[in-house]
């Protein structure tokens, strides 16, 4: 599938690091004369948090190609994503200039924060095709994206930005701003009023927010927040408590402050003290970290955005395994992320398992047992490890896992894993004893004959003598050895 990419600012680098990340090249075109490095600094921080995000390895990820218009970035685009800046009669004129190159089957996703799909169309060649995908910021890692648009270009939207670990919203009624800009709106009108008014400061505010009910709406949203707030009698209870204080003038909603001078001197200079000694790029880092601790949480508990990680990684882990060209066969490849590396400054001990264990999977889905296969309530336990860590790699290295089968029976089999360098030198190896179980019963069984012969297949090649180390443990140290 081709995408492009019109804008790679805050919202479009943000689509650009997703769709990238998921394996995809994207053409992009964007006027700004340090766009290469803005996007790049912004693919930078999304690689690192997607690999801490995700304990499946990551795809092989895509290119970022640059265009020098945008006819050349969406000549033959299946999906273009348009993120420039928010004014409609920029929007229109991109819009023509998308449909004067794009196929026409193209299906053009506005990032727009507030214009509806009405807006966007008029004067369009194929009006139908045009939908907002409105995402929030950052883009990489909050999967909500809101489809406005209706139609067969709306769904074919969301199921291309599902397949990019995104959950897309359909809103039936366009309306200005959606539904989660109008939300943000009554809040952010609300905090400009209490700074104005002098009764908080921006981190006062913040405060609240990131000690208080921010907390809670990660997890639960509003309603949900509500329903349990009310008690034992639910929803009910919570509205008539609580539902009389909505007609008081407690609000402020349907007005909003000067944003003369002095107020935004005085907004800046409180955003200032509260976060200027960090960088915008390490903010993010610290946004960035905290939201993968929380997704993390919620993956754990099974429990709303952790559901979507959990499908993005099922979907990582039954990634398809090239034919390898020979044998001893080379399954997997990665590369050392920056956060694999310890205070040694080297990829730390558990990270070459995490590699054999990769190698081990793309083993099994080589054989046959894969997802599907898994799903019949049969699968592979690793029992018993061997790691050798032979040399230090550092952050970036790009390391091919060699995998030999030392031997197998109806119910075992037995892998030897060499990590690689790129110069062919050994890093590690390892080896490892699985069994075939039944999950549902928990216990040993005979595996059947398709994986036996795929296993007899590769056996035939296996033809040199095993490793010495082979079937070795961690040696003994003998009293003699020490004192010498
Ligand atoms: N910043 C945010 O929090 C969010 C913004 N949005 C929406 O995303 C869109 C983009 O906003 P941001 O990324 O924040 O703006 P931005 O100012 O960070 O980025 C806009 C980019 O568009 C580029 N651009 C300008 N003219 C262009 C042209 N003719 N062709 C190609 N690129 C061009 C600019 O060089 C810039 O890199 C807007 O519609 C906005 O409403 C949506 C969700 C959140
Ligand atoms: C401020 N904003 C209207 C551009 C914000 C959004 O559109 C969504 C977000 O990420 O908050």
């Amino acid at each position: 599938m081709k995408i492009a990419a019109i804008g790679g600012g805050v919202i479009g680098g943000g689509w650009i690091a997703r769709f990238v990340l998921s394996g995809h090249d994207v053409t992009v075109f964007d006027p700004h004369p340090e766009a290469e490095r803005i996007v790049g600094e912004v693919l930078a921080n999304a690689t690192r948090a997607w690999q801490g995000l995700f304990q499946a390895p990551l795809p092989r990820s895509g290119r970022v190609v640059w265009a020098s218009s945008i006819a050349e970035a969406v000549a033959d685009a299946d999906y273009i994503q348009e993120s420039v800046p928010e004014r409609l009669d920029l929007k229109h004129r991109i819009i023509a200039e998308i449909e004067a190159a794009a196929p026409a089957s193209a299906i053009i996703g506005s990032s727009t924060s507030g214009f509806k799909p009405s807006e966007l169309r008029e004067a369009a060649r194929h009006p139908d095709r045009i939908v907002v995908a409105h995402p929030f910021n950052p883009v990489y890692l909050l999967p909500v994206v809101e489809v406005v648009g209706g139609g067969a270009a709306a769904q074919r939207a969301s199921e291309i930005l599902t397949s990019v670990g995104m959950k897309p919203v359909r809103i039936a009624r366009e309306i200005d701003a959606h539904i989660g800009d109008r939300l943000l709106e009554a809040i952010w009108r609300e905090a400009l009023w209490l700074v104005n008014d002098g009764i908080a400061t921006t981190e006062e505010i913040d405060d609240i927010i990131r000690f208080g009910f921010g907390l809670r709406w990660a997890q639960m949203g509003l309603f949900e927040t509500y329903r349990i707030a009310g008690g034992e009698a639910g929803m009910r209870h919570f509205l008539g408590q609580f539902g009389p204080a909505l007609k008081w003038p407690w609000t402020k909603l349907m007005d909003v402050p000067d944003l003369d001078d002095a107020l935004i001197d005085r907004i800046a200079g409180q955003s200032d003290a509260q976060s200027g000694a960090h960088s915008i790029r390490e903010l993010e880092r610290i946004r960035d970290d905290n939201l993968v601790g929380i997704f993390q949480a919620l993956k754990a508990n099974d429990w709303g955005v952790g559901q979507t990680v959990r499908a993005q990684e099922a979907a990582f882990y039954a990634r398809e395994v090239a034919a390898p060209s020979g044998y001893p066969l080379e399954l997997h490849q990665t590369r050392v992320a920056g956060g694999w590396v310890d205070y040694n400054g080297h990829m730390t001990e558990f990270r070459y398992l995490q590699v054999m264990g990769d190698a081990t999977d793309a083993f099994l889905i080589h054989i046959g047992l894969d997802a599907a296969y898994r799903a019949q309530g049969r699968s592979a336990y690793t029992v018993e490890t061997h790691i050798r860590h032979i040399a230090e790699v550092k952050a970036g290295e790009r390391l091919t896992v060699r995998t030999r089968l030392l031997g197998h029976d109806q119910k075992r089999f037995r892998l030897h894993h060499a990590i690689l360098r790129d110069d062919g030198t050994e890093a590690a190896t390892g080896e490892h004893m699985l069994l075939h179980v039944d999950t549902d019963a928990g216990r040993a069984v005979p595996m059947p004959s398709l994986l036996l012969a795929a296993l007899d297949r590769i056996a035939a090649q296996d033809s040199t003598p095993h490793p010495e180390h082979a079937g070795q443990g961690v040696r003994a140290i003998r009293q003699s050895e020490a004192i010498a």
